[in-house]
């Protein structure tokens, strides 16, 4: 049966990394569905996701957002993130979280790309974990980055 792949993102997000990401699936892969829930913030994205695996039988799910550069925000990002890790223990399945935080970027030129390299290698990422296991065991160890540079291995 043809994979099938849970998307969801946010609105409060500044870069549609969903979309860049699907596209990079899709230069790899073909036959597989793509279920996308959209929602406003990334407190939403852990519900959204649960309910991907379990009403929508997603093999994995890809959860996209864009936390902001406040105190407020910081911590509405970990509560997200710790509701995700909660989803994947319930359900035994992958979320990959896949946020860029605002003030990683040093300007807004510089935080587009980072979100575009950060959706697209994560997608090369979920390819890898569904179809091409070996490939994920190459790179144990050797410092990726995703988003940025690299750091390599010791
Ligand atoms: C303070 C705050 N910060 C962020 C943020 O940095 N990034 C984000 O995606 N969403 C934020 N939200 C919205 C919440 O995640 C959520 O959408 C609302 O509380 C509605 O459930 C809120 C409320």
């Amino acid at each position: 049966m043809s994979k099938r792949i849970g998307i969801c993102s946010t609105t409060f997000a500044r870069f549609d990394m969903a979309s860049a990401a699907i596209k990079q699936i899709k230069k790899q892969v073909t036959g597989v569905k793509y279920i996308e829930r959209y929602v406003p913030g990334v407190k939403d994205l852990p519900v959204a996701a649960k309910k991907l695996i379990e009403e929508e039988n997603c093999d994995i799910v890809m959860a996209f957002g864009m936390p902001g550069g406040e105190k407020i925000d910081k911590l509405c990002a970990h509560e997200a993130s710790t509701g995700l890790i909660q989803a994947q223990l319930m359900t035994n399945t992958h979320i990959l979280e896949v946020f860029v935080h605002e003030d990683e970027g040093k300007d807004e030129k510089d935080l587009k790309e980072l979100a575009y390299n950060r959706a697209t290698q994560h997608a090369d990422n979920l390819v890898k974990m569904l179809f091409k296991p070996e490939a994920m065991k190459k790179e144990a160890g050797t410092g990726v980055r995703e988003g940025r540079e690299n750091k390599g291995p010791l």
